[in-house]
């Protein structure tokens, strides 16, 4: 075959090869490099250098490169590339030694410079090529090469011409996504800005990042009447909640008005809810006003909504969408101005399929959901919570405890705690209670906390064994009070100090390690 013939069969099946990456689902930047290797295997091209143009701010990044050099992030018009780029026209330079070191930027030097591992002693020349997706630059590809003829420059040019019509729409998408991917970047930063600095509604413990969402949407959706639906297990605060979003609306001042849905019988929770009037039944001697009318003007929670029958769910309804119900055995509608709190601990959506729910009464309580997190998933909000309770029960019992063991610290933060914060706040208050020398220890937690699933060690606990975890810990305290001496800690402990120096021994503590302990901390 003739020399020319021989190029285009070559050109073709390049192309060929070049179509394929790019339509083989590869990302563009795994793509480009594909293509770099099949062109630098012409031992024509080398090299390559995929640019892509980011819209917003006018800059040019580097997407693939063959060559290592730092990463770049260059104006569109700086430089050689850049201005051949904005100018929109492919160029070749016969001899980049022969380029004024004034026109080439920071990354075309280093790029130039960059030494191709196939060639390198050899001069080179330089092709720039611009992709564009209609009349709008999208990136450049750049490629250096042996030292060339005008002639072989331009046959060059001439392929990758049509090398570049194939990346342009690869290039395109990957602009568009990148472009989306800043957004939602930027948009995210913004949002965790905002939660971090948004307000911790007051009497609320907790500062980890799950619970930060909980008040970032507290707070976004208290000063509107906005029905809410606030979901978690049993004891994660859900009513905390509630009162959080009352506390912090224009309707603080007004009545928030509770109903434990789950508590009251079938009977009577029509009654409760919408009142009824004397004589609507065996025993209504008196017009009573429900929770509905106590709430006007105010907010009403409805607690464990997930409990109510199928009836009540349908006059709920009609109070939800028209502010409007009739008291029982009454015929004249009343109407109320009430903002709905929701929670539930059940699973309605399972209760929907169940034909249990109804999907109307779903939607219309669930425009704001709000999930509290269970405990063991923010056990970094556990201690904070702990304290707040044994202070709340010190004072509540004019007790003076002020801190919990390092042993007992470490028994609750091993719990899984299925009763989330109400069991741990229940779990404090008796350890107040049982405290003695102003400290929880370990042995005044319940046996739940000291099973070996609850502290997830592996052997049945045996008296020998809760003994001297007992003494362990009674031990540590003492050598922590009085900052590791041995003798002090015995006197405290009314023991010798040869009993403490054996029981110190055999239980494997080392006292030194309490040498910088202050005493105060647990
Ligand atoms: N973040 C918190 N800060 C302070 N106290 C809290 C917090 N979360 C819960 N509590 C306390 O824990 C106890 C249980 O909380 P709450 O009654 O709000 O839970 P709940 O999810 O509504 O429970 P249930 O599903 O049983 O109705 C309450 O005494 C509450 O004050």
């Amino acid at each position: 075959m003739h020399a020319p013939a021989c190029r285009v069969v070559g050109e073709l099946t390049l192309l060929h090869e070049i179509s394929d990456t790019l339509s083989d689902g590869f990302e563009l930047r795994a793509a480009a490099l594909r293509m770099f290797s099949h062109l630098r295997a012409t031992k024509l091209l080398s090299r390559g250098l995929l640019l892509v143009l980011n819209r917003e701010t006018g800059r040019l990044l580097p997407e693939a490169s063959e060559c290592a050099f730092p990463p770049f992030n260059a104006c569109v018009d700086e430089g050689l590339v850049g201005g051949i780029l904005s100018e929109g026209r492919a160029r070749a330079i016969i001899d980049v030694a022969h380029i004024p070191a004034d026109t080439l930027c920071k990354w075309e030097r280093a790029y130039l410079s960059t030494v191709p591992d196939d060639a390198p002693d050899e001069p080179a020349s330089l092709l720039v090529m611009p992709i564009q997706h209609g009349d709008e630059l999208v990136g450049g590809l750049c490629f250096t090469r042996p030292l060339g003829t005008e002639g072989q420059l331009e046959a060059d040019l001439r392929f990758l011409a049509l090398v570049v019509g194939q990346v342009g729409l690869a290039v395109r998408f990957r602009q568009l996504a990148q472009e989306r991917l800043d957004t939602l970047r930027q948009e995210n930063e913004r949002l965790q800005d905002q939660i971090k600095r948004s307000f911790v509604p007051e009497g609320m413990i907790g500062k980890s990042s799950s619970m930060r969402m909980v008040y970032f949407h507290v707070d976004q959706v208290a000063d509107s009447k906005t029905t809410v639906l606030i979901r978690g297990e049993t004891g994660v605060g859900k009513e905390r909640v509630a009162q959080a979003i009352w506390q912090g609306g224009s309707r603080k001042t007004k009545p928030f008005v509770r109903v434990n849905c789950a508590a009251l019988p079938e009977s009577i929770i029509e009654s409760e809810l919408f009142g009824h009037e004397k004589g609507a039944f065996t025993g209504a001697l008196a017009l009573r006003r429900g929770r509905f009318e106590l709430a006007h003007t105010g907010t009403l929670f409805l607690d464990e909504i997930g409990e109510i029958s199928m009836s009540t769910q349908a006059k709920l309804l009609r109070v939800l969408q028209e502010g409007v119900f009739e008291r029982v055995g009454g015929t004249q509608p009343i109407k109320v101005d009430v903002r709905v709190i929701t929670a539930t601990n059940r699973n309605l959506e399972e209760m929907i399929d169940e034909g249990k729910f109804r999907l109307d009464l779903y939607y219309r309580i669930n425009v704001f959901p709000i999930y509290v997190p269970p405990l063991r998933e923010r056990r970094s909000d556990l201690l904070e919570l702990a304290d707040h309770f044994l202070e709340k029960y010190s004072q509540q019992n004019r007790k003076r405890v002020v801190r919990i063991s390092t042993p007992a610290i470490d028994m609750l933060m091993a719990y899984h705690w299925p009763g989330n914060v109400r069991e741990l706040e229940n779990i404090i208050e008796r350890a107040v209670l049982l405290a003695t020398d102003g400290v929880i220890h370990g042995y005044h937690l319940p046996p739940t906390l000291q099973t070996p699933d609850s502290t997830g060690t592996a052997s049945p606990q045996t008296l020998h064994d809760a003994l001297a975890s007992v003494e362990r810990e009674m031990i540590i305290d003492a050598l922590k009070a009085n900052r590791g001496i041995m003798a002090k800690a015995a006197r405290q402990l009314g023991i010798t100090e040869r009993t403490m120096g054996l029981r110190v021994k055999s239980l494997d503590i080392e006292p030194r390690r309490f040498r910088d302990s202050t005493g105060s901390s647990s």
